[in-house]
């Protein structure tokens, strides 16, 4: 469902100019969990913002089904985005002046559902991730795991078929980003939904089906075929 081809990327120019990614080819299947691992600096952030469209290669193709990415002009790409995708990152990005309902509501409303609906697809989403009776909650009232989760009912309100998540739990304890793993799993099995991880956690990378191992923007391995 994602197939990315020969995909580069630089930041910079002239002595300070950098290659963030050297030419990644990388197939993921629909319905796939899959972690991507790799030393701080590697990448690995680059590549998900890349094929997902946040930011655009400087080379290559990125396939999403049979919609080339690159090939989408920025409010095509933005729409796909809101459409397509949902995005959970390890500092949440909840807005605090919204409750935990209207965090989730936000991407409905973006793209043009009746309030009433909203309101009514957040409170399942919230119900999903384990957060029913938290919903009028602001950010400042949730621990990070409960935040994280607002986070997550966001990214999957609109039903998208790709979830990307960078450091999911990098600001969480051991036992709550077990806890929060466990719900990524079970939205991918339950809701059919690809799940992409960038992830410094081994624990997190062995739960998944696949994991991408980075170098230097470069994937240089992959292990996980026997897992499942
Ligand atoms: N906006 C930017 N401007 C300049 N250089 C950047 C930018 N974003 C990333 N880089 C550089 O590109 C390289 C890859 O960064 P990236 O964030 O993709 O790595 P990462 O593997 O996700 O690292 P970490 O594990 O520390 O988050 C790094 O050397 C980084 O300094």
């Amino acid at each position: 469902m994602i197939r990315a081809i020969g995909i580069t990327k630089a930041y910079g120019e002239g002595p300070s100019r950098y290659e963030a990614l050297r030419g990644v080819d990388l197939e993921i299947a629909a319905g796939d969990i899959l972690s991507i691992m790799g030393p701080s600096g590697s990448g690995k952030t680059t590549l998900l913002q890349t094929l997902s469209g946040i930011d655009r290669p400087d080379k290559g193709e990125i396939w999403a089904g049979e919609t080339g990415l690159h090939l989408l002009n920025d409010n095509k790409l933005s729409d796909y985005r809101l459409h397509h995708m949902g995005f959970v990152f390890q500092s949440y990005h909840l807005i605090p002046v919204l409750s935990a309902l209207e965090n989730v509501e936000l991407p409905l409303i973006a793209s043009g559902t009746a309030a009433k609906q909203a309101a009514q697809l957040a409170r399942q989403a919230l119900h999903d991730v384990g957060l029913s009776g938290l919903e009028e909650r602001y950010p400042s009232e949730l621990s990070g795991g409960q935040n994280q989760r607002v986070s997550i009912a966001r990214a999957i309100v609109a039903r998208p078929k790709l979830l990307w998540a960078d450091e999911p739990t990098g600001a969480l304890d051991t036992k709550t980003a077990a806890q929060l793993m466990d719900l990524l799993l079970q939205i991918n099995q339950e809701q059919q939904i690809t799940v992409v991880i960038v992830t410094h956690d081994p624990k997190i990378a062995q739960a998944t089906k696949r994991t991408l191992h980075m170098e230097n923007g470069r994937i240089v391995s992959e292990d996980g075929g026997d897992r499942h």
